[in-house]
């Protein structure tokens, strides 16, 4: 937030103003998307740029071309072969509470016309990747991108062990799921990097990153990535006709899928799984940021359709951010 209310800024301090957070914001970038190393967590950084376009929208005319708002799209890293997804990976909706999802669950009842089951599932705080598969044999892993075009990390995702190379059935399908850092191989992988005078990953999301966007996958075998798969692109063209169904099959595949999966029939039941996994966040070897909603039934998904961006049929309830947790990382690695 701007340190003092916008209607108080002249041109003269709103230049100076602006001058600091297109240097800040352009720094966090620079860090996210070249080092995979973000000097901040995202909530930091999104509230810089939320007070850059603030105070731009009200002064335009101080708009420098170099400013971070005139950028399109996310920059994929060079070096990478882009990689365009036949179906675009859509991002999701947050919420923050559970009235939030009250109001999501009664304007999907509303759509339907009846009671909406959801299968719940885990948030996984790694980054989305799509797995493409011919006559059962693995031929292209990438990351998600912009949605649209991803970078192709093949050669990389091969050294995964979890990643199964060939499946059970000479199947010609794309799956979909997060690659992930499990904490304790973080803990691990970052004293390493500390002992020999190497910059820290900032947290497990960075790490995986950081390690799967390696154009040496001699450095991503070292790491130890895995992953959870939970989509079956076109489930339906395989008989499957539930988001539950498609994780069982996934399993069936040989995929590692998340256990926490559950069919809430009720908006009670969803708030219940948020009550039992959210102390989960201290044990679990992996990290989540919240939990995932989506309507079981596939062909009633594809009824509810998706806005531009985001499906209607599924919203991620997001975790209040663990400042404590963050903190103690600091302060571990400062000692
Ligand atoms: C198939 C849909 C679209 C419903 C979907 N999309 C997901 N994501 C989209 C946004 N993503 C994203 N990533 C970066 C920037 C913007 N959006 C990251 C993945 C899901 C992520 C998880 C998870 N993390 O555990 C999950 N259990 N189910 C997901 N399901």
């Amino acid at each position: 937030t701007l340190p003092q209310p916008l209607d108080q800024y002249t041109e003269a301090s709103a230049e100076a103003e602006l001058k600091k957070l297109r240097a800040q914001v352009n720094q966090y970038r620079e860090a996210y998307y070249t080092k995979d190393a973000p000097l901040v967590e995202d909530y930091v950084y999104d509230a810089a740029y939320n007070d850059l376009q603030t105070l731009e929208k009200k002064f335009p005319q101080l708009i420098t071309p170099d400013s971070p708002t005139q950028l399109v799209g996310d920059e994929t890293l060079p070096g990478f072969t882009k990689v365009r997804h036949a179906i675009p990976m859509l991002s999701m909706g947050d919420v923050f509470s559970v009235d939030e999802l009250k109001t999501f669950d009664d304007r999907l009842q509303k759509a339907v016309g009846a009671a909406v089951t959801y299968n719940a599932e885990l948030k996984i705080d790694g980054l989305a990747l799509s797995l493409v598969y011919q006559q059962g044999k693995l031929v292209q892993a990438s990351t998600r991108g912009d949605g649209v075009i991803g970078e192709d990390v093949t050669a990389n995702i091969k050294t995964i062990k979890a990643v199964p190379q060939t499946l059970p059935q000479p199947l010609d399908v794309e799956v979909r799921g997060e690659c992930y850092m499990p904490i304790s191989s973080f803990g691990k992988l970052n004293a390493d990097r500390e002992s020999r005078g190497e910059a820290v990953f900032a947290n497990p999301r960075n790490a995986a990153a950081g390690s799967l966007r390696q154009l040496n996958p001699r450095i991503t075998k070292e790491r130890d990535l895995s992953v959870w798969l939970y989509t079956i692109v076109k489930a339906q063209d395989y008989g499957i006709t539930t988001q539950a169904d498609a994780l069982r099959t996934l399993g069936e595949w040989g995929f590692p899928v998340n256990p926490n999966g559950r069919v809430c029939r009720t908006l009670a039941e969803v708030d219940q799984y948020i009550d039992d996994m959210t102390p989960q966040r201290q044990t679990l070897d992996y990290g989540i940021d919240g939990i995932v909603l989506k309507v079981n039934d596939l062909d009633l998904q594809d009824q509810l359709g998706n806005t531009v961006k985001v499906p209607r049929w599924e919203i991620a309830y997001k975790f209040p951010p663990e400042m404590a947790r963050t903190v103690v990382h600091k302060i571990t690695w400062t000692v």
